[in-house]
């Protein structure tokens, strides 16, 4: 059974729809992804699953439970990361730990956790003088207190460097391994690709695709891009009747040809040189991103 049900869920402010008809299922042990565009909808939804806001239309479930009028035990069941003007500037990370580990009846052992999330030698620190990724270390280790199935992660890397980003992953993932289901609310493609197991792509309110990441990818017309200079010109006709071709382009400055196609293409590309006996300079052969897979779809949305 699926630990989170949202179906038809519809949410509006001051009669402006922020969230139209969304429905999902996420099941136990998988990173969830919610991803989309700047007022997509995507928080209002994750405010619904947590029993923030109540929806005007639709039911949600965690574990079964309404989380609007089950609110209590839902509570316990579901960690959700803080956001950063709900800490005392003057709380020190060993305090924030304990406060949070009475508010919950079989709270994890706060040390731990805290060497877990790597907070141990900070215990001391007032959350003011934390770094960016220490601050989003000890919101992890807020939302993991009291031992929850599921944990709700919005934005959490949002003004993290590259390096605090990729170490933030690393424990999202170790989070996944001892089996507590992640729902992930990011603006990045690399890090729904990477850490996704599925991703729900809310566009303006409405869920416009729900696919693995790969899947995602796959849809997206000419998912892989060859581009290459032939030591000669190529015949044209064979160009744009390479298998699974989606378009063909060749540079009139240098003649480089760029192709949008399948892994098909890729390999008739190969075969097409060897027969005419062409090299080629500067081949690469490139996977369409989520990037461009979610180009696609909020673009294809904007169209219809
Ligand atoms: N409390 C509120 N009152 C009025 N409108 C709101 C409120 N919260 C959100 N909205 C509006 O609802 C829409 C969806 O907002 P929401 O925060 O859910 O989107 P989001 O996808 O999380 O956006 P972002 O990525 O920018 O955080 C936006 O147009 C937003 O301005």
């Amino acid at each position: 059974m699926p630990i989170i049900e949202v179906d038809g869920v519809r949410k509006a402010y001051a009669g402006r729809v922020a969230v139209d008809g969304v429905g999902f299922s996420v099941e136990e042990g998988e990173i969830f992804g919610i991803l989309g565009p700047n007022g997509a909808g995507k928080t209002t939804t994750v405010e619904c699953v947590e029993g923030l806001r109540i929806p005007d239309a639709g039911t949600v479930r965690v574990a079964g439970l309404d989380p609007a009028t089950d609110r209590d035990r839902v509570t316990l069941l579901l960690g959700a990361q803080l956001q950063e003007s709900e800490l005392q500037p003057k709380l020190t990370v060993g305090e924030a730990l304990r406060l949070y580990s009475a508010f919950y009846p079989h709270p994890a052992d706060w040390r731990s956790l805290a060497e877990r999330l790597g907070l141990d030698s900070h215990l001391d620190r007032r959350f003011a003088k934390l770094s960016g990724g220490q601050k989003q270390r000890l919101f992890i280790a807020l939302a993991l207190i009291g031992n929850p199935r599921v944990v709700v992660l919005d934005e959490l890397t949002t003004g993290l460097d590259p390096r605090a980003r990729r170490d933030t992953w690393q424990l999202i993932e170790e989070i996944r391994d001892s089996g507590v289901t992640v729902l992930l609310v990011t603006h990045f493609m690399e890090e729904a690709q990477r850490l996704c197991d599925r991703v729900a792509v809310i566009d303006k309110g409405r869920l416009v695709a729900l696919d693995t990441p790969a899947g995602l990818i796959d849809r997206t017309a000419g998912s892989t891009v060859i581009s290459f200079t032939p030591s000669e010109p190529l015949p044209a006709a064979e160009l744009a009747g390479l298998p699974g071709a989606a378009s063909v382009s060749v540079a009139e400055s240098d003649g480089r040809v760029l192709v949008h196609g399948t892994d098909d293409t890729a390999n008739a590309v190969i075969s097409l040189l060897a027969r005419h006996r062409v090299t080629a300079r500067h081949l690469r052969v490139l996977e369409t991103s989520l990037d461009d897979a979610f180009l696609d779809l909020t673009e294809q949305d904007a169209r219809t």
